[in-house]
């Protein structure tokens, strides 16, 4: 089957489905994450430009790596399996690409070990955590993570989260979010390990997968500074209430401060800093031609993570609503009202009823139920 995107054509194998047991080479729904990719290692470059090395670490079809190289970089490809490798070169002998473009076949962590990149794109099956360490210890400027394990790092499947992630994941109705945060987690502890830290400049929870974009800085000072950005989330089951606990050792409430019911969760370590770098995220965007098959979908998703308050959860209006036994109102009107009480508040980029603000939830109430009443 052949396919084009983002301007370069590759040949892949037929109709591929998630979830059967061909290898899927070729993944359709990755397409946003690529644009977004692309249009990172561009805004990137702008702002960093000795940054020239690009490692695709788990290449599949060799499309990010095609990509990335038809932009200029100079790219390493890699993959475990020899029928990926055929295909990625395949892919990159079709594009006659001005740069070489080199095709690994080997396992990506030796390579990791074995030579430095400026920036390394990890694109795992699942949880990209055994690739960390090897990428942190040799990476220069940016790793780029896609996690599609949302499920453990949410704390649906709880033990295959605490076991992946080294953390306690909790499921809330925030769970995308608990499932970014213990990602951050989980990379910041890898990194620092290294004594490097890292600055989350771009991150997005969509459809089913996480991806983040981590600068990293070589001090033990500034891993130490990642560190810091650690810390516990209590969750009260029955009103939705939640607090933020910076550091690594926890103290959870006993009983929920809003409600006084007993059943309050504990999540942590999560990562409680900013997810994003908002000039950056405006420069991505201003990096995403209306060619790219994803343009517009990547613009909006850029612009609502740029306006997105820096917050350690949202909340969802319709959840609270439904708590409160009381219609929802339309979202414009309810963050106003939040606004005219004197709170922040936004839309957030986790689902369209979805938003963060500055107040607690009794606070939120207050402040709307003037206007959610029948
Ligand atoms: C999700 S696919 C990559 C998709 C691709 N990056 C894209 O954007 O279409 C994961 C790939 O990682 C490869 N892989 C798994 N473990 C690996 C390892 N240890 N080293 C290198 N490649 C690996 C698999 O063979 C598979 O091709
Ligand atoms: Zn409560």
């Amino acid at each position: 089957m052949r396919v084009t995107e983002g301007g370069v054509d590759l040949e892949v194998p037929g109709e591929q489905t998630e979830g059967v047991e061909e290898p899927v080479f070729y993944n359709p729904r990755q397409e946003l994450n690529r644009d977004l990719t692309i249009a990172t290692l561009r805004a990137y470059r702008e702002r960093e430009d000795r940054a020239e090395t690009y490692l695709d670490a788990m290449t599949a079809s060799g499309v990010r790596g095609v990509r990335a190289a038809a932009d200029g970089w100079d790219v390493t490809c890699c993959d475990l399996e020899a029928d990926a490798v055929d295909l990625a070169q395949e892919n990159v002998a079709r594009n006659d690409l001005e740069a070489d473009v080199r095709v690994e076949h080997r396992n990506v962590n030796a390579l990791m070990h074995d030579e430095p990149f400026d920036v390394i794109d990890l694109d795992p099956y699942g949880t990209p955590m055994p690739y960390a360490d090897a990428a942190f210890a040799n990476c220069r400027d940016l790793v780029c993570v896609t996690a599609t394990d949302t499920a453990p790092m949410c704390g649906a499947h709880f033990n295959s989260g605490v076991r992946s992630y080294s953390a306690v994941p909790r499921n809330t109705d925030y769970h995308a979010e608990m499932g970014v945060r213990i990602l951050l987690s989980a990379l910041a502890r890898s990194a620092a390990r290294f004594d490097v830290g890292v600055e989350p400049i771009l991150t997005h929870a969509t459809s089913h997968y996480v991806r983040t974009y981590l600068e990293l800085e070589h001090r033990a000072t500034a891993a130490d500074a990642a560190v810091d950005e650690l810390g516990s989330l209590y969750h009260c089951e029955d009103c939705l209430y939640r607090e933020s606990d910076p550091g690594l050792i926890a103290d959870p409430l006993e009983t929920c401060p809003h409600c006084g019911g007993n059943r309050v969760l504990v999540a942590g370590p999560v990562w409680l800093g900013s997810v994003q770098d908002p000039a950056f995220v405006d420069a991505v965007r201003e990096e995403i031609p209306d060619e790219f098959g994803t343009a517009e979908r990547a613009r909006d998703l850029c612009e609502t993570l740029a306006a997105e308050l820096d917050a350690p959860t949202h909340y969802d209006q319709h959840k609270l609503c439904r708590n409160w036994g009381v219609p929802a109102n339309a979202m414009d009107d309810f963050l106003a009202d939040l606004r005219d009480a004197g709170y922040a508040a936004s839309r957030s980029h986790y689902g369209g009823t979805t938003f963060k603000t500055d107040a607690s939830v009794g606070e939120i109430r207050a402040a709307t139920e003037g206007s959610l009443t029948n």
